[in-house]
């Protein structure tokens, strides 16, 4: 399970996000190679290593052929310019590319939160706002290229910490208006994101493209604690002068799922247990996914009556020594718990392995477990449904067919 967390304290762009994207190692080529099914001439990214305040991060921009100076974004009066691209211009531009149908979408559905927000703002209908040739060509590599990036980082979750925001007005080409600027006001409306202002910035942080990115593929906001390993981290750079460190940081977790790989068969395990009256149901199953993939052997709830005669649940978790004040403290801050009690436990355990192996049924995994000689296979349960829903089979059905198929098989 992959993580990604926006550390937004100094606001987010189109172009922060992507100067953190590659900061994080995302490679280059593959992303260009990627953009470049959009067809769209007339402009070429840069990719710079640079250090602000001592930090070494990366500055991305979008450099238009011919020098061509960059405006700003949007433009609601169209006969100013000549050559405007609406939304739906640029919505057929996009499904009509060689693009991955999951970059379409995403990059459909924040171009979409964009003009929704600047036709709400304006007063305009959907089709009469228009992106100016040289703004549309900007925001089209930003917004594409955000999608992109999410498509090549494979991740599973976006959480945005610290989402900040100046304070004060800018002048833009509309004339002077406050922060957050209007847009981004308008795309916060009806939603939870937490915007903080910053009273030490007195410009914006926050651009219509870096919300619109946040508010299309923001899964959560303002978490205490992640789970999983922190791979590696990045910041993107700004451009605008904040007079401290302006920039977006990322750092990508990985938490890989417990109980994929044993290679011995027996170990020492600490079990933890507290008794929650206080809990509901809808809670303890978020806290026990969360223990799984901080990457506890394993962890349930049992149900019990406690004092008092109050039905309640056991919370039960399996980790090791080293692991102990990790737990801990998720424990206590995961749940009402007060207090733990903790055993240490020998554990006898078979020997396993997850195989992917190929069937008439499509791919499966099989786990191999072996302990001392003894030897059995087990299919993959999430398989098994996932094929069961595309083919209106019955579980036992898949089940059995495919144990038999890769015993003939030998494998
Ligand atoms: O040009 C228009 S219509 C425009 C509208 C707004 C509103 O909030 S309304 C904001 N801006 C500013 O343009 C730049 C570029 O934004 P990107 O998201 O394209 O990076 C930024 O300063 C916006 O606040 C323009
Ligand atoms: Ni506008």
């Amino acid at each position: 399970m992959k993580t990604l967390v926006l550390d937004a304290f100094s606001g987010i762009s189109g172009d922060m996000f992507l100067g953190a994207m590659f900061d994080l190692g995302l490679s280059q080529s593959e992303f260009e190679e990627q953009l470049n099914k959009l067809k769209v001439p007339g402009y070429q990214i840069v990719v710079e290593r640079t250090a602000r305040s001592s930090i070494t991060g990366t500055n991305f921009d979008v450099v238009l052929d011919g020098n061509l100076p960059k405006d700003q974004g949007f433009d609601e009066h169209q006969h100013h310019h000549h050559h405007g691209r609406n939304f739906m211009m640029i919505k057929q531009l996009i499904l009509q590319s060689n693009l991955k149908t999951a970059v379409k979408e995403k990059a459909v559905k924040m171009f979409e939160q964009i003009a929704l927000a600047e036709a709400k703002v304006h007063g305009k209908k959907l089709e009469d706002v228009h992106f100016h040739e040289v703004g549309a060509l900007d925001s089209i590599v930003d917004i594409v290229g955000a999608a992109i990036a999410f498509d090549m980082l494979q991740l599973d979750k976006l959480v945005v910490n610290n989402l900040s925001d100046g304070v004060g007005t800018i002048k833009i080409a509309h004339g002077i208006v406050p922060v957050p600027v209007p847009a981004v006001m308008e795309m916060q409306l009806n939603t939870a994101i937490p915007i903080q202002k910053r009273f030490d910035v007195h410009t914006e942080l926050i651009t219509p493209t870096g919300m619109a990115i946040i508010k299309c593929m923001g899964n959560e906001f303002n978490t205490s604690i992640t789970n999983g390993v922190l791979e590696r981290t990045g910041y993107g750079f700004g451009k605008r002068e904040t007079g401290s460190l302006n920039a977006l940081r990322a750092s990508l977790y990985n938490s890989k799922l417990s109980q994929q790989q044993v290679d011995e068969t027996n170990d020492r395990v600490l079990l933890m247990e507290t008794n929650l009256d206080d809990a509901t149901g809808q809670q303890l199953s978020i806290t026990i996914k969360r223990a799984l993939e901080l990457g506890a052997k394993d962890a349930w709830a049992e149900p019990i009556i406690m004092k008092k005669g109050r039905p309640a649940y056991k919370l039960c978790l399996l980790t090791v020594a080293e692991q102990q004040e990790t737990f801990v403290k998720f424990l206590f801050s995961d749940t009402p718990a007060i207090g733990l009690r903790m055993k240490s436990m020998h554990r006898e355990i078979m020997e396993r392995r997850i195989e992917q192996v190929q069937t008439s049924y499509g791919k499966f995994g099989i786990k191999r477990l072996s302990y001392c000689g003894l030897n059995k296979s087990s299919v993959e349960y999430d398989d098994i449904e996932k094929c069961s829903q595309k083919t209106g089979k019955s579980f036992e059905e898949i089940k059995l067919a495919v144990l038999q198929e890769i015993e003939n098989k030998g494998v």
